[in-house]
């Protein structure tokens, strides 16, 4: 049975925790660490096998443990990600946007190459990452439309240095248009999808992003848009976001808990 150390108890987290101690996920959870020990208390009450909470991010790798699985923020990727390698554990990132810094990525790729060990990224909030694998090589234009509720939006790192309240916002509006390394680094909690597409198809720089906010949705929307020699991919996601946090959609959480159902299982693997 794999042992699997949780970086993060937020609303994914929670939902990852759950699905292990359920036996969903056929694996122990056996240490968990989120800034907040209030959030990992609460965490650990709800689990009938309760994981050790330890004392920073980086006593979860130097315990005996198969994986840790990051739901924390970008932030706790650059923080802990080298060193869970370095420990010569796998690691799982849904705060996918860390790795468009080409530093970052770097670094993290190299050790998983020098620790042989394995970095994965579920698709998260978005389908059709495998089509966009097959068509990489034939790619001419990229993008994605993300639409969510304001509230979904509030606390980015955008609104820092920009006049737009998203208060007053009383009809569909566009509030960012720019490429994904951008989008990322200003809607850290919010874009991840985008960091998945560029790392799948042509890069950050050629990965085209707009964010709409919108106060009559209930849903968060991803709209695909791929073309190139290969033909025209187009698609559109629209998702429930999770009941703790309107930022997060349900099916990246389901994403995650897929990839890791498939770590911890020797079956028949379907997909790309
Ligand atoms: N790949 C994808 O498609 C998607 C990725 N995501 C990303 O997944 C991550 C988890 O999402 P979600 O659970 O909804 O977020 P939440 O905000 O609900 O939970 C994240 C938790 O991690 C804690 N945390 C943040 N930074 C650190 C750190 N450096 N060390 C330890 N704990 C930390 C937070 O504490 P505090 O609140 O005190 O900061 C919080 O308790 C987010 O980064 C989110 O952007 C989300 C949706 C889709
Ligand atoms: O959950 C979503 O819809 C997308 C999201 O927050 C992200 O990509 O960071």
């Amino acid at each position: 049975m794999k042992r699997i150390g949780l970086l993060g108890c937020g609303a994914m987290g929670t939902q990852i925790a759950l699905a292990i101690d359920s036996g969903k996920v056929p694996a122990t959870l056996t240490h968990v660490f989120d800034d907040s020990k209030e959030k990992s208390k609460l965490l650990v009450e709800k689990l009938t096998h309760k994981p050790e909470i330890v004392e920073n991010s980086h006593l979860l790798s130097s315990n005996p443990i198969d994986i840790v699985v990051e739901a924390a923020s970008q932030d706790a990727v650059r923080d802990a990600g080298l060193s869970v390698l370095q420990n010569k554990k796998d690691l799982m990132i849904m705060s996918v946007g860390a790795l468009l810094d080409e530093s970052i990525y770097d670094i993290l790729s190299d050790a998983c190459k020098d620790f042989k060990k394995t970095i994965y990224l579920p698709s998260g909030a978005i389908a059709g990452l495998d089509g966009i694998k097959s068509v990489k090589g034939e790619l001419e234009s990229i993008s994605i439309t993300t639409t969510k509720h304001p509230r979904s939006l509030k606390g980015a790192k955008f609104f820092e240095n920009s006049e737009i309240n998203l208060d007053e916002i009383n009809s569909s509006t566009v509030i960012f248009e720019g490429i994904a390394k951008e989008a990322v680094s200003l809607f850290p909690a919010n874009i991840n999808v985008a960091a998945l597409l560029s790392l799948t198809g042509i890069g950050s720089e050629k990965t085209h992003v707009k964010i709409v906010a919108d106060p009559n949705t209930d849903k968060n929307t991803h709209h695909i848009e791929a073309e190139g020699k290969f033909g025209k991919m187009t698609y559109t996601i629209e998702n429930y976001p999770d009941e703790n946090n309107p930022k997060t959609s349900r099916l990246a959480i389901l994403s995650a808990i897929e990839t890791l159902k498939k770590y911890c299982s020797n079956d028949i693997q379907i997909g790309t």
